[in-house]
Order: C-alpha cells, then sequence, then structure tokens
C-alpha cells in the first residue's frame, strides 16, 4: 500500500486536489488498461468534485461509473447517491448510458439486490466466485462516526469476506454497499474528508490502534494507492 496524505488549506483546495489526483488516475488507467473503472462516494463533499469533473471534455467512451454505495431509496429520491451524481455530473456530459452502473434498489429486498449486484460486477469484470476484481477508482468519504461506504459500525457488512457487495444498516435503514475486501482490491482509493466533525473519527481512523468494528475506515488498506484528502478544518489535528 502506497499511503499519501495531503491537508489542504480549506474546502476549494480540497476539491482541487481531489480533481487532480482523480485525472491523473484516470489517465493511468486508460492508457494502461484502455478504460478506467470509477466508483462514486455519496454525501455532500463530492459534489463540487463531480460538477468539476463535467465541466470537462474527457474520453467518455472509455469511463465506466459505478457506486460505492447506495441509500436503499429510490432513484429519483433526493437522498440517493445516484440521484446526486447524476444531476452533477453523469447528465451533464456525452457518457454512454452503457457505461453508468447504478445498484438497483428496486428489487424484492435489499438483500436480493445486494446479490443481484455482486453478481452484475462479477459478470462486468469477469471474475469467479472467490475472486475479486480491481477498480481503478474509488472514491470514499467518511461519517462522524467513522463510517465510508455503508459499512457502519458493529454490522454484518463488517464481516464479509467473499462478496463484493452487501447490504449495510445505518441505524436500522438498509442500504448496500461495497464490502471492504471489494475496496482493498482497487488500484487507488481517495478518501476526501471535510469539516471539524470529522476530526475525532480521523483520530480513531489514524491511530497506532483502535478497534475497526468501532472505526469501520481502519478496514481499508487497499493494495494499490491510498490517498487520504482532507482539508484544514477536518486534518489540522491529524498526526501524519
Ligand atoms: O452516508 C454517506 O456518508 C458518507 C460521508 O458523507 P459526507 O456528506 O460526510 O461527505 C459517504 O461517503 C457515503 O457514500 C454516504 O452514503
Amino acid at each position: 500500500m502506497n499511503k499519501t496524505v495531503e491537508v489542504l488549506p480549506d474546502k476549494e483546495a480540497l476539491i482541487a486536489r481531489s480533481l487532480e489526483v482523480v485525472l491523473s488516475q484516470m489517465q493511468a488507467a486508460i492508457s494502461e488498461r484502455g478504460q478506467c473503472t470509477i466508483a462514486l462516494a455519496g454525501g455532500g463533499t463530492p459534489k463540487p468534485l463531480y460538477e468539476a469533473i463535467a465541466s470537462l471534455d474527457l474520453p467518455w467512451d472509455k469511463i465506466h461509473v459505478f457506486w460505492g454505495d447506495e441509500r436503499y431509496v429510490p432513484a429519483d429520491h433526493p437522498d440517493s447517491n445516484q440521484r446526486m451524481a447524476r444531476h452533477a455530473w453523469l447528465d451533464k456530459v456525452d457518457i454512454p448510458a452503457a457505461n453508468i452502473h447504478p445498484m438497483s434498489t428496486d428489487g424484492e429486498s435489499p438483500a436480493a439486490d445486494a446479490q443481484k449486484h455482486d453478481d452484475y460486477l462479477r459478470e462486468f469484470f469477469k471474475v469467479a466466485v472467490g475472486e475479486f476484481p480491481h477498480l481503478d477508482i474509488i472514491l470514499l468519504g467518511i461519517g462522524d462516526d467513522a463510517h465510508t461506504a455503508s459499512l457502519f459500525p458493529h454490522t454484518d457488512a463488517l464481516q464479509m469476506t467473499d462478496r463484493l457487495v452487501t447490504v449495510g444498516n445505518k441505524d436500522g435503514q438498509p442500504r448496500i454497499t461495497f464490502t471492504a475486501p471489494l475496496i482493498n482490491h482497487a488500484h487507488c482509493v481517495i478518501f476526501l474528508v471535510a469539516g471539524a466533525s470529522k476530526q475525532p473519527a480521523l483520530a480513531q481512523i489514524f491511530a497506532d490502534e483502535a478497534d475497526a468494528m468501532t472505526y469501520p475506515a481502519r478496514l481499508i488498506k487497499p493494495q494499490g494507492e491510498l490517498w487520504w484528502l482532507l482539508d484544514e478544518a477536518a486534518g489540522q489535528k491529524l498526526k501524519k
């Protein structure tokens, strides 16, 4: 794992730097592997990044967009991560519809939809059960409770060792989420973190020792590159 931590002066600088890193990783993936597979985070932090990407002229036919987690709501619901990314980015560019790969949330149950997306990823990346695909870029955030994607403290999703996708649980509400092993097989994982409310979680995530079941972002140790991009409000007390 090649880990880089950068604390940027403010949220604007955080977004500008994350745009640079994402573009450079996209370019490397396309030149080395002919396409770029990127999984998006939800929440408020990455929205300006998506808006910035939407203003660029990129080889959209070579970019495939996934989500690292999804709230279990219809795709047009205000809480939907897919809806946010479509409004901020995907609806504004000429990306082929076939290159957009959302998690479905309208099946029989969250478990059935999680299994469906697990099967879908195995088919897309041509990997058998027991193997993991290597997404080029996975964008993540953290919550104040140190959750990442929809891997919440002390939930069953944290125990998955062989699944790509599973059901997350936020205070009893189901979500669909990538598992930690899938995230850890990515070529590059980029955390975007902004705001002082994230300081206590970051202190535990970066501590020499702490319980990963209580602070799930500690489970993220990718084989490839790991970037932590923080604004000053979030990162000022971090031990680097
Ligand atoms: O619930 C979620 O929250 C995290 C963090 O969101 P932020 O608004 O604090 O940036 C996000 O990474 C995750 O995808 C989302 O579903």
